[in-house]
């Protein structure tokens, strides 16, 4: 509610000013200028921009070392969604990262470790809310995934209309089970909307993290290029989606997603408790800290 009322009182992107706003002790700074007629708004986990002349907006995720998904920076990306949702002359969206080598580690792990329940139920009330706002957009979205792409990651990417991929030695899929968890009802919904019922069984059982080559010949990426080119396609299949009707295009989207955003819609409150049920049990604690342990010990 709170982020509704802020966004309320965001101006119009085309308006020369420079903002800045401080969102749960965190700064936005936008600046925008009316010749150019392009607006940005960083925050310390991402930046959204707008290229006015072809309506796609850009969204690049900046959290260090590995965009992990922690409460903030899910704030962050619901802010930057709604902005991008709401802004008339925005047609489509590039997600991106800034990070070299890294789309999305997926959800912060932090968060679901010894958790505050408090902050638990916000943080996955704000990724539900981020995944319907994604899944379910006006926008035409294409993923831009120039680095590993794992678990929650993954679920961002397939919230996309179309994904570019980059060759290399990249990960993507839903690892969960790797980790001793539960990829939730929805997380499985998208990626069987994207895959298929028979390769999400096999791949959610295997915790399964795919190459670039396997991902495209499943469907869950749609093409493959150059790491530094990536933005560079996404942008140019943006431009073939935008030549279709736009109405048109939205009707059909909604027409296959929203029973799939549904589910959940009547299902939050339901899930948010299943969610921290199963969380907060000693045996998922404990696999939890084994999987960090092992990420700090690859290190070395
Ligand atoms: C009965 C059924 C009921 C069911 C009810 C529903 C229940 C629901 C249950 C819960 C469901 C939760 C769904 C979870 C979704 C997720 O997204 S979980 C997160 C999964 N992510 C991963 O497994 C990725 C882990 N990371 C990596 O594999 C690698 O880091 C990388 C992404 C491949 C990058 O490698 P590299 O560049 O070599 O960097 P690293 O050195 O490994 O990492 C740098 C530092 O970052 C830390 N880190 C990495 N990933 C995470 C993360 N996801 N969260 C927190 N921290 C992370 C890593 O530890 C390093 O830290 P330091 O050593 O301290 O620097």
């Amino acid at each position: 509610m709170a982020v509704r009322t802020l966004l309320g009182l965001l101006r119009p992107w085309q308006q020369f000013r420079t903002t800045i706003i401080t969102l749960r002790g965190k700064t936005l700074v936008e600046h925008g200028c009316a010749r150019s007629m392009s607006t940005d708004t960083t925050t310390d986990n991402l930046t959204l921009s707008l290229d006015s002349k072809t309506g796609i907006a850009t969204l690049e995720m900046h959290r260090k070392p590995v965009n992990g998904l922690n409460l903030e920076m899910l704030t962050d990306l619901n802010i930057a969604l709604e902005k991008a949702e709401n802004e008339k002359s925005c047609k489509g969206l590039v997600l991106t990262s800034g990070l070299p080598k890294i789309f999305s580690a997926g959800l912060d792990i932090l968060e679901m470790y010894q958790p505050k329940p408090e902050r638990l139920a916000e943080f996955w009330r704000t990724l539900q809310n981020m995944w319907m706002r994604l899944y379910g957009s006006r926008l035409v979205t294409i993923a831009a995934i120039a680095g590993h792409s794992p678990a929650g990651g993954c679920l961002m990417a397939m919230s996309c209309d179309y994904r570019v991929m980059a060759t290399g030695k990249y990960a993507i899929g839903l690892n969960e089970t790797l980790l001793g968890i539960v990829a939730p009802f929805w997380f499985r919904d998208t990626m069987v909307n994207t895959i298929g019922h028979r390769e999400t069984e096999r791949a959610l059982q295997l915790g399964h993290l795919y190459g670039a080559d396997e991902a495209l010949k499943v469907g869950l990426v749609d093409h493959l290029c150059d790491q530094e080119e990536v933005v560079k396609a996404a942008t140019e299949e943006m431009s073939r989606w935008l030549k279709v009707n736009a109405v048109a295009r939205q009707l059909s989207k909604s027409a296959m997603r929203q029973a799939t955003i549904d589910k959940l819609v009547v299902r939050q409150e339901q899930d948010i408790e299943d969610f921290m049920t199963f969380v907060q049990r000693d045996a998922v604690q404990k696999a939890l800290g084994f999987y960090l342990q092992s990420l700090r010990e690859k290190r070395g």
